[in-house]
């Protein structure tokens, strides 16, 4: 097997298990591998197309600006600008894109934050932050419709410590240095993001009825009483 195959393959392969998540509601996402670094090369999803089947069509291999560099009908997704972003400032093998409800709700509630950091949870651990008072932050963009615009915002925000940013209302950018990475990646800031709403829901209704379960223990952003 060619090495674009093998990575033609492994995209499809992620791009499945997301799928059987419903993680590509109504065409969105997109997903993305690279080939190689020097020159940059990577397959990225085609535009518009509904990301639960496979198919032959699925990718197309694109250059550092995004431009197919084969033959092809096909036209990348609208959001390649951001995947080029990622390979250029990040070591990422593989770069993912989903639209959730969680993931929305997160860039909602902490948009005008910029960021939410996740501390004191086991699962910072699948981002190999092993430390005792270690954390993680993702940055929050705003969805400006012109796509120049929002891959300059999201390029502007990633640091060495970046593993993903957030679209204000749009979704979540996340990658790793290979499919399974980026996998791991996307699947705890999911885990993440349900924890911290359900938790957030929990203490509203605990303020709202008065219920003082949680004893003043301080949650997240804000104090349960
Ligand atoms: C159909 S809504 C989603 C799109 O506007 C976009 O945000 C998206 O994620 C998918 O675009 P695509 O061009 O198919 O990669
Ligand atoms: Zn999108």
């Amino acid at each position: 097997m060619t090495i674009h195959e093998e990575r033609w393959n492994e995209l499809a392969d992620v791009k499945d298990e997301l799928a059987a998540r419903n993680w590509f509601p109504g065409t969105s996402g997109n997903v993305s591998i690279k080939v190689s670094d020097d020159p940059l090369r990577f397959y990225v999803s085609a535009s518009g197309k509904d990301k639960t089947k496979r198919t032959a069509e699925d990718f197309l291999l694109v250059d550092e600006e995004g431009k197919a560099v084969e033959q092809t009908s096909l036209k990348a997704s609208a959001e390649t600008g951001i995947h080029c972003e990622v390979y250029k400032l990040t070591d990422a093998g593989c770069c993912l894109h989903v639209h959730t409800v969680d993931n929305n709700l997160i860039s909602e509630l902490y948009g005008d934050a910029g960021k939410i950091t996740f501390k004191e949870q086991e699962l910072i651990k699948a981002f190999g932050i092993w430390e005792e008072d270690g954390s993680i932050t993702v940055p929050i963009v705003k969805n400006h419709a012109d796509l120049e615009k929002l891959s300059q915002a999201v390029a502007e925000v990633i640091t060495p410590e970046t593993k993903a940013v957030l679209i204000r209302n749009h979704g979540i950018t996340v990658w790793g240095k290979n499919a399974f990475e980026a996998k791991k990646h996307l699947e705890a800031f999911e885990f993440l993001f349900s924890y911290m709403i359900k938790l957030q829901s929990l203490a509203l209704l605990n303020k709202k009825h008065k219920f003082n379960s949680f004893g003043g223990v301080k949650y997240g952003t804000f104090k349960i009483s």
